[in-house]
């Protein structure tokens, strides 16, 4: 038997197993259903008997054993049911790579990669996860003597073979054997494969410098910077799948919080972690974190809009209130109002003044001066509820609580004639109908007090502003006058219940110092893309509300095409510098070498790629007269190679919405079927053609690019948009253009791309 009938024969035992433990699963679900049934039924049906002490304290007892053994069945049946989704994938795919090795004088051993473990009924390991330390061999190891480490303990071997699969629908495609990294004919071919609306996961070529990132378990806050396409997002996702393996101990999917910067972007990426087996991570942006957080008001996300893109510039007034300038002069302003206390209002029932402000203030007054202003605002709090209970008792006394107990009172006796009316017990009646209707009256004061809402948080926050330094202000080029104006429209915003996120944010970190509100404490790993669209404000929130958790950031300066501070420019500040840890990756895996040289050309000399993996061909620059012409031509080429490249997925960038939406208008019916225009980052990729505006498109990759208009609208100084729009094509890209030419593409060598002038017929 050569080798590779040896893998085939291989491959079909393993796959037998997967199945057999499939079988075996699907029977254990079934009666861990009937078992789980037979608790509920119990829990929904089991009485409690109150008949004597006795028995009530057996059926709680009983009652509280049922629910337990439900919720142990549901975390069984949980745990079930995601290893099957595992071995539904497996099936397809069991591994990706072998190695052989020896350890000392011990025999040669086999191991086989997979994206989870399987073992057969002896308990002999079949496939390790790859994840395992021993896995390390196959990504970072070289034929010969090789390092692992496992428990802080590092293990020699001798590598004895990498082989490498390709194995799909349970067939074996091709196998090769390497000698040092992955190799490369295995990776390119990986690479030559056409995109999928939904990102896959690279857990078969990880390559070393991606390997590092993904485990490294030490780094408190980890900094990835890399060009587009080097495998940011690609590294980050590989790298939580890892850390729920390496922490499966305590770590569970709700301790991750994962940042996209749109909807239409995790919608991209949501599949990547269950195609490894581990469920999916609810992807948010930060507006969505920062909502729950101050829910009273709804929050708008400007500084992400399209105007905001396409300017590449920002307004100074947002530009400072996302930066640490204005975060930083909370701790002093607080400090500044302890003595005097913060902003109260009056406590009122229906419109009614029950306690007025500047009682508030006195008992804040009396509050010991040496405590911190969010603990005296705590003790005027206990203050207040006792005084409401004071309150209470007077308001008892009161002829409207008499008249309406005294009614209460007939209406019990009319309804029920055979209740004990001796006086003791009347009394005793109307003394709790008295202390009900009391409680109901000052309900929502009570509501008011518990809820912190004696302080006018609102005016707080615009005198926060109000009375910012002006030399912050002229530092940050912006004139009194219009940060007075932008305080009115806050002001204004705030009355209907709105604020823009960096408002929202520093609102509720005021808010935080008054009156801590209680967030949970239990995440502990951050993740967030495209950080270069992060501003630093929000991140010094994330480390505010977990101190304990770690961060990792990966981004691309180059893309940064929203004008706002990165968080890149203040992360000195943010964290200690012995805490960050920073990665580089310079390879670009998505684009050909072709498309990568042509869009080098739009980023200075240093930012330039250094590597691309493969060849394809270069980008065509397409001159037409007029918009019709151009359409003609892109509706023809569209539909002639959509024929020979079914599987292709291809987008049409357009620099602004309207624009793509003017395209859309002007294509035949027969091409508008097979598009999807997508303007809103609510929308889904539904089509394999889609036409989107490039801000929508950030993070997002295509076989086929055209970027639709590059003309006199592309300035010099839209670089990078262009620049983000050329990076989402893997195979192809072409660029049409009519009207004037566009600066753009003055200096760009034209060896780097073909052109084709439709008027002469090129
Ligand atoms: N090691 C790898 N093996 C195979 N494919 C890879 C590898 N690393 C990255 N890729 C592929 O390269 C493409 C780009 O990866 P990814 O989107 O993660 O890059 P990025 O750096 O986040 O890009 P951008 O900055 O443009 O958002 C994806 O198709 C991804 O599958």
């Amino acid at each position: 038997m050569d080798e590779r009938q040896y893998e085939e024969q291989h491959l079909a035992q393993t796959i037998t197993l997967i199945k057999n433990e499939e079988k075996l699963l699907k029977n254990q679900q079934k009666d861990l259903q009937k078992s789980m049934q037979s608790h509920l039924k119990e829990v929904t049906e089991n009485t409690i008997n109150t008949a004597s002490e006795e028995s009530f304290y057996e059926s709680v007892v009983e009652y509280r054993q049922h629910e337990h053994e439900l919720t142990l069945r549901y975390q069984t049946a949980e745990a079930k049911e995601k290893r099957m989704h595992t071995l539904q994938t497996m099936v397809n795919s069991p591994y990706f790579a072998r190695i052989d090795f020896k350890e000392g004088q011990e025999a040669a051993e086999t191991l086989y990669l997979g994206i989870a473990s399987l073992r057969d009924k002896y308990d002999n390991t079949i496939i390790i996860d790859w994840r395992a330390p021993i896995a390390n061999l196959y990504y970072e190891g070289e034929l010969g003597q090789a390092y692992y480490t496992a428990n802080r303990e590092n293990f020699t071997v001798d590598l004895l073979l990498k082989r490498q699969f390709k194995i799909q629908n349970g067939q074996l495609l091709s196998m090769v054997d390497t000698s040092e990294m992955i190799n490369d004919e295995f990776l390119l071919d990986i690479l030559d494969d056409t995109s999928s609306p939904q990102m896959k996961n690279i857990v078969a070529t990880i390559q070393k410098a991606q390997n590092k990132i993904i485990r490294d378990t030490t780094s408190k806050y980890m900094i990835i910077e890399g060009i587009a396409g080097s495998g940011k997002t690609s590294a980050l996702l590989q790298r939580i799948a890892f850390l729920l393996y390496h922490h499966r101990n305590w770590l569970d999917i709700n301790q991750v919080l994962l940042f996209s910067p749109n909807h239409l972007f995790s919608d991209y990426i949501s599949m990547v972690l269950p195609s490894l087996g581990e469920s999916e991570v609810p992807t948010q942006t930060f507006t969505n974190f920062l909502q729950k957080l101050v829910p009273n008001y709804a929050i708008k996300n400007i500084a992400q809009e399209e105007a905001q893109f396409l300017s590449g510039q920002n307004n100074p007034i947002q530009k400072l209130k996302n930066s640490l300038v204005v975060l930083e002069q909370i701790k002093p302003y607080i400090a500044s109002i302890t003595n005097f206390g913060p902003l109260f209002r009056d406590l009122k029932i229906k419109g009614q003044t029950y306690i007025p402000k500047e009682k508030i203030r006195q008992w804040y007054k009396e509050t010991n001066v040496t405590l911190p202003l969010y603990q005296r605002i705590q003790l005027l709090q206990t203050k207040l509820l006792k005084k409401i209970a004071g309150l209470q008792k007077d308001e008892a006394k009161k002829r409207w609580v008499k008249e309406q107990a005294a009614e209460k009172i007939d209406e019990i006796y009319e309804n029920n004639p055979n209740l004990d009316d001796s006086e003791e017990k009347e009394k005793q009646l109307t003394k709790q109908i008295k202390q009900e209707l009391v409680k109901k009256k000052f309900r929502p004061l009570m509501r008011q007090v518990n809820r912190y809402r004696f302080v006018n948080f609102a005016k707080q926050y615009l005198h926060f502003l109000k009375q910012l330094p002006e030399s912050i202000l002229q530092k940050n080029n912006i004139l009194a006058k219009q940060w007075e104006k932008s305080i009115q429209t806050l002001r204004e915003q705030m009355k209907n219940k709105e604020m823009l996120q960096e408002d929202a944010l520093l609102y509720f970190s005021l808010l935080q110092k008054i009156s801590p509100a209680n967030v949970e404490q239990k995440v502990r790993f951050i993740f967030i893309d495209e950080m270069q669209d992060f501003p630093p404000a929000q991140a010094a929130l994330l480390k505010q509300l977990f101190p304990r958790a770690s961060m990792t950031l990966c981004g691309d300066l180059n893309q940064k095409v929203f004008g706002n501070e990165s968080i890149v420019s203040s992360l000195d500040k943010l964290f200690n510098k012995e805490e960050i840890t920073r990665y580089q990756l310079t390879t670009s895996y998505r684009s050909t070498k072709e498309i990568t040289a042509f869009a080098n050309q739009f980023l200075s000399q240093e930012d330039r790629v250094q590597t691309t993996a493969r060849n394809g061909k270069k980008p065509l620059v397409i001159n037409a007269s007029d918009p019709k012409e151009a359409v003609g031509w892109l509706e023809n080429h569209l539909l002639d190679t959509t024929k020979q490249k079914a599987q292709w997925r291809t987008a049409i960038i357009g620099k602004t919405t309207q624009e793509c939406r003017d395209l859309y208008t002007l294509f035949s019916k027969t091409v508008k079927k097979e598009i999807q225009l997508i303007t809103s980052e609510d929308e889904f990729m539904k089509r394999a053609a889609v036409i989107i505006p490039a801000y929508l498109a950030k993070g997002l990759e295509f076989d086929r690019v055209y970027a639709w208009h590059v003309s006199e609208n592309f300035s010099a100084n839209d670089q990078l948009i262009f620049y983000t729009i050329a990076t989402r094509a893997m195979h192809e890209l072409n660029v049409i253009s009519f009207g004037q030419k566009s600066p753009l593409l003055k200096n760009i060598d034209p060896s780097t791309y073909q052109l084709k002038d439709l008027n002469t017929k090129n």
